[in-house]
């Protein structure tokens, strides 16, 4: 992995941008409250977000976002939707590709992991201080069933740049 001297989302050349690893993360929205983790393990450790992980080999990205939540909350999420595509670029070289999707409904019962605590939160009170930075740009429009993409700059914890596009 080779560090970048991006400073700004146009120092990088988006057209040819291809992420190291596609993941997801999938968001449990049930009668104005969400399903979030306090993830116990893997980038973002220590943070709150929603549960997601990376694509293993053959699998859709669909496919993993139902198994990632089964693994890390021990539940099935339920009509599961598209939302949007997030593009995170790090100083350090590592990229990752993150699909995210909305459920309305699960099956089972949340429960702690060895990868994530479950949390419940009301939609008008996410806790975006104790999450990733880009969390608070684009979670609203999913909250809102927009569909979108956005591409982020991100210097370990920290936010250099962002842009979001909506989707028709
Ligand atoms: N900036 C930002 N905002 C919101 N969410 C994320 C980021 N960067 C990210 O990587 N993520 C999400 C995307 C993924 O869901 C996870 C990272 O995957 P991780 O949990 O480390 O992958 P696993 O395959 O589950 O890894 P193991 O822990 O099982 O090894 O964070």
């Amino acid at each position: 992995m080779q560090p970048i001297a991006a400073r700004t989302l146009s120092d990088i050349d988006w057209e040819n941008w291809k992420a190291q690893d596609p993941a997801t993360l999938t968001f449990v929205i049930k009668e104005d409250h969400i399903l979030l983790i306090r993830k116990k393990r893997g980038l973002g450790a220590g943070k709150i977000n929603g549960p997601g992980g990376r694509l293993e080999e053959g699998e859709t990205t669909l496919e993993c976002a139902v198994r990632e939540v089964q693994e890390e909350l021990k539940i099935t999420p339920l009509n599961m939707a598209f939302h949007g595509e997030c593009l995170f670029q790090f100083v350090d070289g590592y990229s990752i590709h993150v699909y995210a999707f909305a459920a309305s409904d699960y099956d089972g019962i949340a429960e702690e992991t060895d990868e994530a605590i479950p949390l419940w939160f009301h939609i008008n009170d996410i806790p975006y201080d104790e999450m990733w930075e880009d969390d608070r740009c684009w979670l609203p429009l999913l909250l809102k069933k927009k569909n979108f993409i956005g591409r982020y700059l991100f210097d370990k914890d920290t936010m250099l740049d962002y842009e979001i596009e909506l989707l028709t």
